[in-house]
């Protein structure tokens, strides 16, 4: 069914999210919508799936001029949408997860549902695995199937690559893409322009909250990078290499519990002044290395030495690292990091109270107001954290991060950003911290880590399998080593 947007106009109170968009996404076809981050991409999507109420504006869908007032009316109409994060209950099995929403009941019948639609696709899910032991691909992998098993025919993804294998995205794609071709309306928004470019038939790009553009394939890159942010961005620069040769942490014989598998046996020296880039696939070990560094996780046998002094193996952990300047900020922006609920101007005299009861809301509304027009940050000091876009929560995060800091862990830090947002990090990390602040940062993409970094560390199944000066290794080589291979 052809999904139809007229004149569809969407204001939170002085802000206008969208304004006058227009657009088709027809049947049989994956369509995507592009644009900066705080483009209105979200709210357009949110209003498609019933979760907000448009200001103005039709849509029609078969033609019809549809009600959207909450998510039951959209997913009646056949709307369904797979988030970035994983919707999902991870204590439940395979199976319970994918019998969410089904009138049926009959365990078997499901079961066979459940395998038939596996095996049509390529994924390989046992049903009674409990999903919490899952890569986030494979949770992608589960929701996808419930979605088609309750009859969706309208499909949004919202980043759909984030977090998932090269090899998950390679079993994704096809499996997209006989989803269109077997009728399906697919709507995708994606910051990965290459990426949305292999994939989609139409694109239309979003850029204030306004239609810029719209072509259909095959697409031309540089037209559409000028339209998402009215010119070319310009390449950031690089770091520039300022190793003090000083031991700052050392892992000695770590093995730590975490994500998957957690930590074995991991043994390596990180040096002043390093910019270190961890990769490896979703799950192999660099959260819980990130994590061992703040002092947030502790091992289970080994040490953590961070500037000369071990960790305890207690809560003190993330306290004595945090004193010793170490600052950290995870990839989930409002899970971890933020409080969505409360305003940016909150979030400031929090970090400014300290272990004090008492605070200055004048102080803090004025370095809100400092912080707003210095990170250029798309919002007001009074709204709340989880009504920023995506990249606007990562400049607050940024902007709460303690200059002074001496060792930098970042989990991901161009997450969910456009090209542009992406630079503006970097930027801020070359141009704004002392040349021997450390930074170790993980990432999917591989072309970040080998562009920013000074060393890389690649992680499989919970081992280092790689330890690299950037300038002695290669592409070929880090991939071979995140699949557990030796480059011959
Ligand atoms: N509930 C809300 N209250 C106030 N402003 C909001 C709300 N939701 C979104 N906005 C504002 O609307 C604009 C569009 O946001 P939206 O999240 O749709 O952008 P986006 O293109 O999805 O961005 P990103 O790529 O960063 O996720 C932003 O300026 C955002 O701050």
């Amino acid at each position: 069914m052809d999904v139809e947007f007229q004149h569809i106009s969407k204001h939170f109170g002085s802000v206008s999210a969208l304004t006058d968009v227009s657009l088709t996404a027809h049947s049989g076809t994956i369509h995507g919508i592009i644009g900066e981050n705080g483009a209105g991409k979200s709210t357009l999507m949110k209003i498609l799936t019933g979760y907000q109420s448009k200001s103005s504006g039709t849509i029609l869908i078969g033609g019809q001029d549809v009600k959207l007032d909450n998510p039951r009316q959209a997913a009646r109409l056949g709307i369904g949408m797979l988030y970035q994060e994983p919707m999902d209950f991870p204590p439940l099995s395979v199976l319970e997860n994918f019998s969410l929403g089904t009138p049926e009941r009959k365990d078997q019948k499901l079961r066979l549902a459940l395998l038939s639609l596996a095996t049509r696709f390529g994924f390989h899910l046992d049903p009674d695995r409990c999903v919490g032991r899952l890569t986030v691909g494979e949770r992608q992998q589960i929701e996808l199937l419930r979605l088609i098993h309750c009859k969706t025919r309208i499909l949004i993804l919202d980043e759909p690559t984030t977090g998932i294998s090269p090899a998950q995205k390679e079993v994704l794609f096809p499996a997209l893409k006989r989803l269109a071709a077997d009728g399906m309306t697919i709507l995708l928004v994606s910051h990965k322009l290459e990426e949305v470019a292999s994939l989609c038939d139409e694109l239309t790009v979003l850029r204030h909250g306004r239609t810029t553009h719209h072509s259909a394939a095959p697409f031309y890159l540089p037209e559409l990078l000028t339209a998402m942010f009215g010119a070319i961005p310009e390449q950031t620069d690089k770091i520039p290499k300022r190793s003090t040769g000083e031991p700052i942490l050392v892992l000695e014989d770590v093995e730590a519990a975490g994500e998957r598998l957690g930590l074995q046996q991991c043994n390596t020296i990180v040096t002043e002044g390093e910019v270190i880039g961890l990769a490896g696939l979703d799950g192999a070990g660099q959260s819980t290395f990130l994590r061992l560094a703040a002092g947030l996780t502790t091992p289970i046998e080994g040490t953590v030495k961070l500037f000369g002094e071990n960790l305890p193996r207690t809560i003190n952990a993330s306290l004595q690292a945090q004193r010793l300047k170490t600052s950290f900020i995870p990839a989930d922006r409002l899970e971890e990091a933020l409080f969505a609920e409360i305003s940016i101007s909150d979030h400031f005299s929090l970090r400014r109270s300290g272990n004090t009861f008492w605070h200055s809301t004048k102080t803090s509304r004025r370095l809100t107001q400092e912080a707003i027009a210095q990170f250029s940050i798309k919002g007001q000091a009074e709204d709340a954290a989880g009504d920023l876009s995506g990249g606007n929560q990562q400049r607050l995060l940024l902007a709460l991060l303690d200059p002074q800091s001496r060792l930098l862990l970042l989990e991901n830090p161009t997450r969910g950003l456009d090209i542009r947002s992406g630079q503006w990090v970097w930027n801020y990390l070359r141009s704004e911290l002392s040349p021997e602040t450390t930074i170790i940062f993980s990432s999917p993409e591989l072309d970040e880590i080998l562009y920013y970094s000074d060393r890389i560390l690649v992680f499989h199944d919970g081992d280092i399998v790689l330890d690299s000066a950037i300038l002695n290794t290669s592409h070929d080589v880090i991939a071979a080593a995140m699949m557990g291979m030796q480059e011959q």
